[in-house]
């Protein structure tokens, strides 16, 4: 697939969701690209998860990112997988690509973009754009200027902007370069995630295929 084709796939509106039920209640409101991130689990144990979340994705035309599990992802014939710099350390990186898989590599400083260039990601993320409440990192947050920087160094490469994004920061992360925004909070622990959603998808959806 070219690159063109890559970024014409990714939808710009990225949520990261930790099981099935909320897969399906995103791809149920039209959600186009949702990411399963289970932590802290073997990969038997997240392989019915991850093919449940596949076959409800295909069933709605969405694309399924499986983060971290990537035995597990080639075994259920997943199309996409997320890894971080310390999951490309026991990755088998050819394997991956032999089982079609396309690949996004998460991205926090010079270095590790130098080596997720390296393993000839299809996508390419930065992070955290802002403060995250999510997860603990050592890294600083990166701003919009970074996001700017980013997308010159990655070209057409689709860049994902990843960590403390809300519906209102969005404008501000697209118009600065960044593709596709992720996120997780914004939408799983609003008050209102349906609302939420849909909000999301009007403020993202090309103005083309809005009905
Ligand atoms: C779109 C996206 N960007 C970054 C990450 C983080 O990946 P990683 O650094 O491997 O951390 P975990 O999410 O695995 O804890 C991501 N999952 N998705
Ligand atoms: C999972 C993850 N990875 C990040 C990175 O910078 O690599 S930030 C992040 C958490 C994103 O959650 P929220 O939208 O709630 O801030
Ligand atoms: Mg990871």
């Amino acid at each position: 697939m070219s690159i063109i084709d890559t970024i014409w796939r990714l939808d710009p509106f990225y949520p990261v969701v930790d099981s099935v039920d909320w897969v399906e209640r995103l791809v149920k409101q039209g959600t186009k690209l949702v990411q399963l991130r289970i932590k802290d689990r073997d990969d038997e144990t997240v392989m019915p998860e991850i093919r449940a979340a596949l076959t409800v994705c295909r069933a709605y035309g969405a694309d399924l990112v499986v983060n971290d599990y990537w035995r597990a992802a080639i075994a259920a014939g997943a199309d996409f997988l997320h890894l971080g710099q310390g999951d490309l350390d026991t990755a088998d990186l050819v394997a991956i690509r032999a089982a079609g898989l396309k690949l996004g590599i998460s991205t926090h400083d010079h270095a590790e973009l130098a080596r997720a260039l390296a393993c000839d990601p299809d996508y390419v993320a930065l992070g955290p754009i802002y403060p995250t409440t999510l997860k603990v990192m050592p890294f600083v947050p990166q701003g919009l200027e970074r996001i700017g920087e980013w997308k010159k160094l990655i070209g057409d490469l689709p860049l994902v902007a990843i960590g403390g994004i809300t519906l209102e920061r969005a404008p501000a992360c697209l118009a600065a370069g960044a593709d596709v925004i992720a996120m997780v909070s914004d939408v799983v622990r609003h008050p209102d995630p349906d609302a939420r959603t849909q909000a999301w998808l009007a403020a993202t959806r090309p103005a083309s295929v809005r009905t």
